[in-house]
């Protein structure tokens, strides 16, 4: 057992060699073409691909709309934040330059190589974000944040759970919140059911996907769940044959896949051992939970390259909450290895009932800039995220938790005090 107070394994802090190699094996493995390295124009530090595979990459975005569940493409107008975003971007196009004329644009492209021209979000504020929160949050507030959610362009928003109200109160209106949402256009709004008692209420309110969590540490799956790894997989495939009869598609989750808040380090192959169960049981998605917060790369990427032995990159999302400041970190070196679904919560809101301590989950508005800044497509519009964040926390009577929210608001508060 380890101290969760130190990261864990920093002398594994992965080497280019490692990711290099992961790069070659996987089969989202992507390189950035050496004859365009010197051209781009903008804040895009990634250039043109040579890529043959389906892991986004050798392609625009259109691909991302080829899954096999297709939904309605989200089209938006540009917001005045998002203006006021392009505006303000207008430094980091220019370094950009410079860098390319001191030669150091190679570098870059070394650096983020793999890292796919799309990423997919899934926002998932309105359900881990909120399931923490003390004082119930009323359903029409609920509600306004999916929608915000959805019009600021997040193609997944999950939007409640369907668990018992006795563990988590603050999602019993989840019902209520689904007939609310589910006429709403342009975004897929998954729900959590942890057994079919929860699937069978979850399809009657309307809900077209669903999502099971398993746990990598039994002492985590008995806390969450109250049932051990084995008996929840049990469960989940029953989820998941009702589900294959009403042809609604199944995310899996599995948390604690670095550390256990009982546990202390979970080994990668009992990770890789629960993310094969749910994907050989028909998950079209599993994504790896850092539920506690405390993974770093060097803990993130042995697991990522255990997970990736038994299952395609392509298949895989990260979730990592923050506790520890290492999310962005953790979520780009899972893009280099070819990752290319995040999983994010609107002003960093979240927290888990059953992970005491684990702080919120990594801001979605955080993860956009940076994409953004790496010149990966997200088609999240960051002026219409901020609003929603800025909404919620209002609400909530605490400061936006995104560092990027933050820091751009009080940016067009300076910008206006010059006018
Ligand atoms: C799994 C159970 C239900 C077992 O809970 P249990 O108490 O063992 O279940 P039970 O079968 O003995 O039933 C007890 C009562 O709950 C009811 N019940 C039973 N099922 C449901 C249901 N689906 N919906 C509504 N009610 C339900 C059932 O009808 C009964 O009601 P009673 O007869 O006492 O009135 C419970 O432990 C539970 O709801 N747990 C969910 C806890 C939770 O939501 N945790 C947060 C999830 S976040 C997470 O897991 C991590 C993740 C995904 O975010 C990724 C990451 O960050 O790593």
């Amino acid at each position: 057992m380890s101290s969760l107070e130190e990261p864990l394994a920093f002398d594994k802090l992965p080497s280019m060699n490692t990711i290099d190699r992961i790069q070659r094996f996987s089969s989202g493995a992507c390189r950035p073409r050496d004859d365009v390295l010197g051209g781009g124009m903008g804040h895009r530090w990634i250039q043109g691909r040579d890529c043959t595979t389906s892991n986004s990459c050798n392609d625009d975005d259109e691909s991302f709309g080829k899954e096999s569940f297709p939904w309605k493409r989200h089209t938006r107008k540009v917001s005045e934040g998002e203006i006021l975003l392009r505006s303000t971007s207008f430094s980091a196009r220019n370094s950009s330059k410079s860098f390319q004329e001191n030669g150091i644009s190679h570098s870059i492209n070394k650096l983020v190589r793999g890292v796919p021209k799309f990423v997919k979000i899934v926002e998932v504020g309105p359900r881990d974000g909120l399931q923490n929160e003390k004082n119930i949050v009323p359903t029409s507030v609920k509600v306004e944040l999916i929608q915000r959610l959805v019009s600021a362009g997040l193609p997944v928003v999950e939007a409640t759970s369907f668990v018992s109200p006795k563990w988590v109160p603050q999602l019993a209106d989840a019902k209520d919140v689904m007939d609310r949402v589910n006429s709403l256009d342009g975004a897929r709004l998954p729900v959590l059911t942890p057994n079919l008692k929860g699937f069978e209420a979850a399809v009657s309110a309307g809900a077209k996907e669903v999502a099971i969590f398993a746990s990598a540490s039994e002492s985590f799956s008995l806390s969450n769940i109250n049932c051990t790894i084995e008996e929840s997989l049990l469960r989940y495939r029953a989820v998941v044959t009702a589900a294959k009869e009403h042809s609604i598609p199944v995310r899996g989750y599995v948390s604690c896949v670095v550390g256990c808040p009982v546990e202390g380090a979970v080994p990668p192959s009992k990770v890789a051992h629960v993310v094969k169960e749910l994907y050989d049981m028909g998950c079209f998605e599993i994504s790896l939970g850092d539920t506690i917060g405390i993974g770093t790369p060097g803990t993130v990427v042995p697991m990522l390259e255990a997970v990736m032995a038994v299952v395609p990159p392509e298949k895989l999302a990260v979730h990592f909450h923050d506790t520890y400041g290492q999310a962005l970190a953790n979520i780009l070196v899972s893009l280099q290895m070819g990752i290319n679904i995040v999983d994010s919560s609107v002003a960093g809101l979240g927290g888990c009932p059953y992970a005491k301590g684990a702080s919120g989950n990594v801001a979605t508005e955080d993860v956009v800039y940076m994409l953004n800044g790496l010149g990966v497509q997200t088609n999240v519009d960051l002026g219409k995220l901020i609003a929603a964040g800025d909404f919620i926390s209002k609400h909530l009577g605490r400061p936006n938790g995104s560092k990027a929210a933050v820091a751009l608001n009080r940016r067009v508060t300076a910008d206006a005090s010059k006018i």
